[in-house]
């Protein structure tokens, strides 16, 4: 488990598989430097980042999945170290962002479904659900997406929104973190603030 246990009552956080570019994103929302890298597993503890006068954390999770050099049972310990967090923090939880590379989100998913196998993406995702927490799918590296509807319908149906995908501008939002284009993911977590009465927090999205 994590030891941080940041004393906010109202929180976002970005999950998601690792080099999906979670913590550059956190550094678009934020204004604020993380550790990012070209090598999954940079992340390695969570990041939170809070304000002084302000009653609100965004914590950025260390990634999960294939991370070239890391071992298999370091790679599950972490999966299970974010799911627990989620878990533990979500009643104070107002917005999951699960963070993907909408380059290959898709293929990732196909490759690891089958009879006793869910994809890590689409298992969050149905997590966030189960414990009622509103989740923002970030389809972040889309400037490296040429067949952006084909690509977005199709992760839209592998997590059962039925296509065309743009009848789920709240759930699904398509940035490129690293060119600082990220009004949609912003919109969309504005939505889940307002819907939760949290209007207050517009400021930092
Ligand atoms: N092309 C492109 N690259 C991006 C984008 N966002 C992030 N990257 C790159 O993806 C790599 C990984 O980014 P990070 O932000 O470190 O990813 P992370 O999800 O925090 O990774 P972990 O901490 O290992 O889980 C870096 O080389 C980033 O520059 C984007 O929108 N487009
Ligand atoms: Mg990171």
């Amino acid at each position: 488990m994590f030891e941080t246990r940041p004393d906010r009552d109202a929180e976002v956080v970005l999950v998601g598989r690792s080099n999906v570019g979670k913590s550059t994103l956190m550094r678009e929302i934020t204004g604020h430097s993380f550790d990012t890298g070209g090598s999954p597993g940079v992340t390695t503890k969570p990041n939170h980042y809070d304000w002084a006068a302000e009653d609100f954390v965004i914590t950025d999770l260390p990634g999960f999945g294939f991370m070239a050099g890391v071992p298999e049972d370091v790679r599950e310990r972490i999966k299970t170290d974010v799911v627990r967090y989620v878990e533990a923090n979500a009643e104070r939880i107002l917005v999951g962002v699960l963070v993907v590379d909408g380059k290959s989100v898709v293929d990732i998913i196909d490759r690891h479904s089958g009879p006793d196998e869910i994809p890590h993406d689409v298992e969050l995702f149905g997590f966030f659900e189960e414990l009622g927490v509103p989740v923002v799918v970030a389809v972040n590296k889309m400037d490296k997406v040429d067949d952006r509807d084909e690509r977005l319908d199709a992760l839209a149906e592998r997590l059962g929104l039925y296509p065309p995908w743009q009848q789920f501008e709240e759930t699904l939002a398509p940035i490129s973190a690293k060119r600082g284009s990220i009004e949609p993911l912003e919109a969309a977590v504005r939505h889940h603030l307002h819907e939760a009465g949290r209007d207050d927090l517009f400021k930092f999205f």
